[in-house]
This record gives C-alpha cells, sequence and structure tokens, in this order.
C-alpha cells in the first residue's frame, strides 16, 4: 500500500487549497456568533459621564460628616436629576439635588447618599420634592457614583480581527453607539451523505437500513461553528444520482461541499470517481483513526472534503479537517482544536496510525487525566456522546502505559460561550 498521508499534511493541503471569505456590513442584532473583519477600538469612555449608582441625593460628602439617626444632617434641596437629563446647577455646601440611578452627577457634588439613608425615602419618590432633605448616615466622597471611564477609557481594543462575537459583545457595541459591525461572510457548506442504507430519521426502520446520523451530526457540528449549511439530504449509492446532485449543489453559490461515506474501497463508492472525473481528487486516506478514507480536491471548481461514512470516523475527521477549512474561511484567527496535556488513567493501544479515541478528561486537583469513555468501533455514536475528550495516539505509537502523558482534545466544552 502506497505511504498514507499524515494528518498534518492533509490538513496543510486543505487549508492551502481554501481562501478566507470576503466580508460584510451587517446590523449588531444580526451579529451574534459572526466574526469581525477589523478590530475594534473605542473612541468612546463607558459609563460616558459619571453617574449615580443609587437613588438618593447629590451632595458634598463632607456635609454629612456628622450625621447620624440621632442628629440628622439638614440640607437643602435646589433640584431634580431624572436619568435623561443634564443637570445645569451647581451642588454648593449645604445644598443636595434629588437623583436617580444612571443620572448625571451635577457640578459641585461628590457622592450621592441613598434614598434609605435619608427622611425622603420614608415618604417615597413619587411625592413632591420638599425643600429639606434630613440625612442620617455618612458617607465618602465617590460614594454611589460610577466616575466616567469605570469600565473602558477611549482608544481599548475591545476585540481583535477574528473575534467570535458573543451575546456581551453584542451589548457593548451597542452602548458604545455602534449599530453595525464588519464580518466575514458566513461559510455556505452542502453536505451530502450517500448510501443506499439510508433512511429518513423519520421514517421506520426496514431490514438492512440505518437512519441518516451523519447528516445531522456534521451540519450541527457545522452550523454550531458558523457555517450556514445550505443542502443537506442523502442519496442512494448510485452513480448519477450522487453527480446529479453534486452538480446542483456546486451551480449554487456554495463555498464547500462535504460529503458522508462512499469513498473507501467498497464496490459502490462512487465519490471518489465523480470528483476525479469533475475536478481533482488532491489526496485520498490519511493515516489515521478512525477516519482513514478521507478525500479531498475540488468538484467544479468548489472545494469539497469527502469524510467516510462511519459516523464517528465522520465527527472526528469533520473535526480534524473541515473545522479548521471552516475557520480559515470565516477569519479566526487560530484554525485547529486546542489540546492539552493529560496523564493516562489505563493503558491504551493502537494499530500505529495516529487515533483519536473517544475519551473522558477529568480534573483532579488540578491536573488532567484522561481513560476511555468505551468500545472504540468507529459506528459507536452512543459511545461518543458520553465522551468529553479525543486522546491523541501519534502515528507509530501502538501503545501507552497508564501515567504516560497525552495530548488530549477537549470535546464540547460546557462553560463560557464562544
Ligand atoms: N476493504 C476495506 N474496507 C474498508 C476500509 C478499508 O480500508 N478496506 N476502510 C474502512 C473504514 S476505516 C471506514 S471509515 C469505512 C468508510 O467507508 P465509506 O466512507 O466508503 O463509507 P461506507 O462504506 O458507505 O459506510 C461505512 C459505514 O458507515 C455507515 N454510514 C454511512 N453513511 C451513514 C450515515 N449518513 N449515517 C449513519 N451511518 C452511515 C454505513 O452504513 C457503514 O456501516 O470503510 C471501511 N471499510
Ligand atoms: O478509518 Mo475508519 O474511519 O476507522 O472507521
Amino acid at each position: 500500500m502506497p505511504e498514507l498521508l499524515s494528518v498534518s499534511k492533509a490538513q496543510s493541503i486543505i487549508l492551502d487549497a481554501i481562501q478566507t471569505l470576503a466580508t460584510e456590513l451587517i446590523p449588531i442584532q444580526s451579529a451574534r456568533s459572526r466574526r469581525l473583519a477589523t478590530p475594534i477600538i473605542t473612541d468612546t469612555d463607558l459609563p460616558p459621564f459619571t453617574n449615580s449608582s443609587a437613588d438618593g441625593f447629590a451632595v458634598q460628602a463632607a456635609d454629612t460628616l456628622n450625621a447620624s439617626s440621632a442628629s440628622p444632617v439638614v440640607l437643602t434641596i435646589i433640584g431634580d436629576i431624572p436619568a435623561g437629563t443634564n443637570p445645569a446647577f451647581r451642588v454648593n455646601r449645604g445644598q443636595a439635588a434629588r437623583i436617580m440611578t444612571g443620572a448625571p452627577l451635577p457640578e459641585g457634588a461628590d457622592a450621592v447618599v441613598m434614598v434609605e439613608a435619608t427622611d425622603i425615602g420614608i415618604r417615597g419618590l413619587a411625592v413632591p420634592i420638599p425643600r429639606q432633605v434630613r440625612i442620617f448616615s455618612p458617607i465618602l466622597p465617590g460614594d454611589s457614583l460610577r466616575p466616567r471611564g469605570q469600565d473602558l477609557t477611549a482608544g481599548t481594543q475591545l476585540f481583535p480581527a477574528g473575534h467570535r462575537l458573543r451575546p456581551p459583545d453584542i451589548g457593548l457595541l451597542a452602548s458604545l453607539g455602534i449599530p453595525q459591525v464588519q464580518v466575514y461572510r458566513q461559510p455556505r457548506i452542502a453536505l451530502l451523505s450517500t448510501g443506499d442504507e439510508l433512511l429518513d430519521p423519520s421514517k421506520p426502520l426496514q431490514p438492512g437500513k440505518i437512519h441518516d446520523a451523519n447528516s445531522y451530526l456534521l451540519a450541527s457540528v457545522l452550523q454550531e461553528h458558523g457555517a450556514v449549511i445550505t443542502h443537506m439530504g442523502f442519496v442512494g449509492d448510485d452513480e448519477v444520482a450522487i453527480r446529479e446532485s453534486l452538480e446542483n449543489y456546486a451551480a449554487s453559490g456554495i463555498d464547500l461541499l462535504i460529503t458522508s461515506a462512499g469513498v473507501s474501497v467498497g464496490a459502490y463508492d462512487y465519490v471518489r470517481k465523480i470528483i476525479t472525473e469533475q475536478g481533482d481528487l488532491t489526496f485520498w486516506r490519511v493515516n489515521m483513526r478512525p477516519g482513514k478514507p478521507l478525500a479531498f480536491g475540488r468538484f467544479r471548481n468548489v472545494p469539497v472534503i469527502g469524510l467516510p461514512g462511519n459516523p464517528v470516523s465522520a465527527f472526528v475527521s469533520c473535526l480534524i479537517f473541515v473545522l479548521p477549512a471552516l475557520n480559515k474561511m470565516s477569519g479566526a484567527a487560530t484554525w485547529f482544536l486546542d489540546s492539552i496535556h493529560a496523564k493516562l488513567l489505563e493503558p491504551v493501544e493502537s494499530d500505529g496510525r495516529e487515533s483519536y479515541l473517544r475519551a473522558i478528561l477529568e480534573n483532579q486537583h488540578g491536573n488532567w487525566f484522561v481513560k476511555l469513555a468505551g468500545q472504540q468501533s468507529s459506528g459507536n455514536l452512543f459511545v461518543l456522546t458520553r465522551s468529553n475528550a479525543l486522546l491523541i495516539l501519534p502515528s507509530e505509537v501502538k501503545s501507552l502505559p497508564t501515567g504516560a502523558e497525552v495530548n488530549v482534545y477537549p470535546l464540547f466544552p460546557e462553560t463560557g460561550w464562544d
């Protein structure tokens, strides 16, 4: 058998053939999970002006120094500052202005007394403002204030180019008065599963048939990483039907074609033949397990990645080859999955191909440990759902003992947004 391509070589061939997509200007309400095309640097402070963090009275703190319940300080109320107004007066010694949460601090004042520490609170805020307020406890300069620039100062870089926008980011952009952002276009990907044995999940099982899992598995991975799935479905092992579907997809303005199954050496594996006839088959087969029968090339000028049919192989190959391509197309700064080091809790074996074993990663007292999640057959989707990591055995390594250090790709991080 000819020497198989290494995983890293196959990744670099694919990435060299993939272009980063164009950018577009979109409203921030549609920008969740989109990647910024340019860094964002604020020209505004946040908060933009010093404001009150409480409903109460803006005062000079020095006036309240000797305030107590037994001997309240009495100040003259000179005005009212609802949120959204801009006070034109100054608060001098002996004076106070009623102020609402979020309203700008008037000139002269250096703190806010919460309404609960005054006699006005007892009567409520809705009543007409009296001429005087009694203050029952002392406060310090800066109390109940949110100073201008406390959160963010002008000139700060908020996000680098390539950053994937999360809900708080979108809130921040809105608060800075940035209604639109320049982002990379979303990759448009068509998915075609092949196989005479496939049935739609809505149909009852029949002898010899199985439900199409790969279309759904792959579509959800790709959508989660920012792709638009323009087509998804399956056809039988029928050369004409596969060719027709690929032609239709390729003509519809997509950025990437993904096929599942039909790339091995079976008598009905037509995908490679069709790619070769109507484009280029750049490579076929990679030195990995699962996922050896991977194909890459161009079909009518659209890059095509042919994934193996076994569901776990399709999933692993999607993470190892399709995601980096998707990340490059979408303008991400980094393209590969992040790996961490962990120690083996049990011995593991492989056949010498670079192996991606379904595994369980655990943290014990700050150190990572990993063990197999179960039976490693590449058709076993249930075991994949019980895993939270892929344990990587490099090529040529056929076994490792308990305690050996390995690289691991954590899967499905449950915490944090990206
Ligand atoms: N003689 C050889 N046979 C096989 C080899 C080999 O090197 N020599 N490689 C094996 C490996 S490894 C894999 S992986 C598979 C990949 O083959 P294909 O990509 O051509 O896929 P199929 O043979 O059509 O299907 C494999 C397996 O996956 C099931 N399948 C297919 N599509 C779906 C789907 N959409 N949803 C769920 N399951 C699917 C299919 O029923 C088969 O069980 O080839 C080995 N054979
Ligand atoms: O390479 Mo296959 O992908 O082991 O199941």
